[in-house]
């Protein structure tokens, strides 16, 4: 009835854009940060201005990934190296940590002005699978995690929580590395055999793959059902609910 393979005991969900509306919340966020940026990047250098792309450049370069490493991946994207800075950098510093602060702040305010939406479907199928007496925990690379999931109402529903803050504090490698997710199995107690990892994200389903999930489920938000597949899903939805409809 939860359309997963025998002997998965124990379910992994990303978060932003697979229980939560939230993955267009950071692209907006993202976009609003970056095109600033490049806007005074272009006036420095003479170069011409080319906007943040919120749906080509958003799944191909932060999409997934923890802050940082988003800002790094796009910046490298554009051939444009910029010092680390430190993590109190101000927004407006010409540093990545500034820059990803600067996207911080625009989430947070976007979060706090509009609240946090869910998904229907997402909801009731972590409901079925807690009623079905599967294991259950959130994998975001979100630093905002346990936030928007009070802000959501999911926040108890979840036996364990690897997020952002987590990841930083134990030095687990952000996907598409498979360390958050595995991090997220040990905590329930599971083999990775054992646990299904569910992604929006094409890091968060190659992290899948990376790891040897019993079942990697790609959640299509975006229109990129084969590039999802591409990179790991074992299968791809557009909504959680499609598999609780016996097939
Ligand atoms: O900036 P935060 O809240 O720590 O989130 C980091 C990343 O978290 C991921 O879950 C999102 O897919 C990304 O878009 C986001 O940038």
């Amino acid at each position: 009835m939860l359309g997963l393979p025998d002997g998965v005991r124990g379910c992994l969900f990303d978060m932003d854009g697979v229980l939560t509306r939230t993955a267009t919340v950071h692209a907006a966020a993202w976009k609003s940060a970056f095109d600033e940026f490049l806007r005074g990047w272009a006036d420095r250098t003479g170069n011409p201005f080319v906007p943040f792309d919120a749906v080509a450049d958003y799944d191909r370069y932060v999409d997934g990934k923890k802050r940082l490493d988003g800002t790094r991946s796009f910046l490298a994207a554009r051939g444009i190296a910029l010092p680390e800075g430190s993590p109190d950098d101000p927004p407006d510093a010409l540093t990545v940590h500034g820059l990803s602060n600067r996207k911080n702040a625009l989430v947070q305010t976007i979060m706090d002005r509009e609240g946090v939406e869910v998904f229907p479907g997402s909801v009731r199928y972590v409901q079925a699978v807690r009623d079905a007496g599967l294991r259950r925990a959130v994998v975001s690379s979100s630093a905002n995690t346990a936030r928007v999931l009070t802000a959501a109402g999911l926040a108890e529903i979840f036996e364990a929580r690897i997020d952002g803050v987590v990841a930083q504090r134990r030095h687990l490698a952000g996907k598409p590395a498979p360390d958050m997710y595995l991090a997220g199995a040990e905590a329930l107690g599971l083999k990775p055999s054992e646990a299904a990892v569910f992604e929006d994200a094409l890091a968060g389903v190659a992290a899948g793959r990376a790891g040897r999930f019993g079942f990697v489920v790609g959640v299509d938000r975006a229109g990129q059902a084969e590039a999802l597949r591409e990179h790991g899903a074992d299968i791809v939805v557009t909504d959680l609910a499609e598999l609780l409809v016996p097939r």
